[in-house]
């Protein structure tokens, strides 16, 4: 059965101090653009937690970081990973939140599935993280970086939506309009709209970035990945991105691996015409996600590379072989 960190007494924001020493540092998970992640023990309540240290001197906008951390000790969803508390440390900001043993997905395939995963995680991975961002747009928020590492998956198989580094609170600009004339996100995945920008960032520019990520962990890799960046999004931009064609690519010669449901759910979310990409509600309704479930309803058992499974706690990410769904 999965852990559900938010519904646990011990791991309530309020246990956690907002005092440094209170924490101690074991090991650098990972860095970002203008952070680094620790895993660290927090002594008072003998809990390993993740703590974002992010240098103040290096981050444009320090507004955008707060609200990044305010946006997260707010939310409270089993599939969005929320920060137990933030405070000042010196020229950094500390941001304490769950510790996700497994990493993120991209990190899993990285070590793990370099070609994708198979369909049947793939829909239980983009169901629940469809299920934290119908949270997200329900609260007034935008994620604006869906991508497979900023899917976070925790040792017993629960997965949640991280990193909220440019998201925006729809209910914190003065318009109350969902037009945010800015350019954020990981270009690969970001929508041609949002590129453009013509139109500005919208809910729906997150359900492109989600039929992105689909494509990612089906594939080991966001489509157009092999041109660089600044390529990639004139292909976008000139040529549109078709779905249809990029997938033909992907399988030419090959048995197509990909259910006509995944195929008909990722078309959805990459509709040339931003107006008919379906809110997240409405995908989750989708026949793709009709016949998973959750991991809260089972739990997520990995396979290690040595044929055994096991149900928890002992997996690291780069044993991570197979992943079975036991229902
Ligand atoms: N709560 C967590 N538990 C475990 N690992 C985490 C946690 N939060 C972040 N990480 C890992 O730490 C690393 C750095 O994360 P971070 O969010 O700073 O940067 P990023 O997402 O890699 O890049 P960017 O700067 O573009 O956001 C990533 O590998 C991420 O998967």
């Amino acid at each position: 059965m999965a852990h559900d960190d938010e519904h646990d007494p011990k791991t309530k924001r309020s246990h956690y101090p907002l005092d440094p020493n209170s924490y101690q540092i074991l090991d650098e998970i990972g860095r970002g653009c203008s952070a680094i992640v620790y895993k660290a023990l927090c002594t008072t309540t003998s809990t390993v937690v993740a703590i974002k240290s992010i240098d103040r001197s290096t981050t444009g906008d320090f507004d955008n970081i707060r609200r990044e951390a305010k946006t997260m000790s707010l939310l409270s969803h089993p599939n969005v990973l929320k920060a137990h508390c933030s405070f000042t440390v010196g020229p950094r900001l500390w941001v304490v939140m769950p510790f996700m043993s497994a990493g993120s997905l991209q990190s899993i395939m990285a070590s793990s599935f370099p070609n994708g995963i198979s369909e049947n995680c793939i829909s239980i991975i983009l169901k629940e993280t469809l299920m934290g961002l119908c949270y997200l747009h329900d609260q007034g928020h935008l994620h604006r970086d869906i991508k497979a590492g900023n899917i976070l998956m925790d040792s017993n198989g629960s997965i949640k939506l991280a990193d909220f580094g440019v998201s925006a609170s729809v209910y914190e600009t003065s318009s109350r309009c969902l037009n945010l004339h800015e350019i954020t996100g990981t270009p690969y995945w970001m929508a041609p709209e949002v590129i453009h920008s013509y139109n500005g960032y919208s809910y729906k520019a997150d359900i492109w970035s989600f039929g992105i990520t689909a494509l990612e962990l089906a594939h080991g890799r966001p489509p157009l990945s092999h041109l660089p960046f600044s390529e990639s999004l004139v292909m976008k931009i000139t040529r549109g991105m078709r779905f249809s064609e990029y997938q033909k690519e992907e399988e030419k010669g090959k048995k197509s691996k990909l259910s006509k449901y995944f195929k008909e759910m990722v078309g959805l979310c990459l509709e040339q015409d931003p107006c008919r990409w379906p809110t997240a509600a409405k995908l989750l309704k989708h026949y793709f996600f009709k016949n998973c479930k959750a991991t809260r309803g089972g739990s997520l058992v990995m396979g290690s590379s040595d044929g055994s499974t096991q149900s928890n706690h002992a997996m690291s990410a780069p044993n991570i072989l197979v992943i079975v769904i036991e229902m």
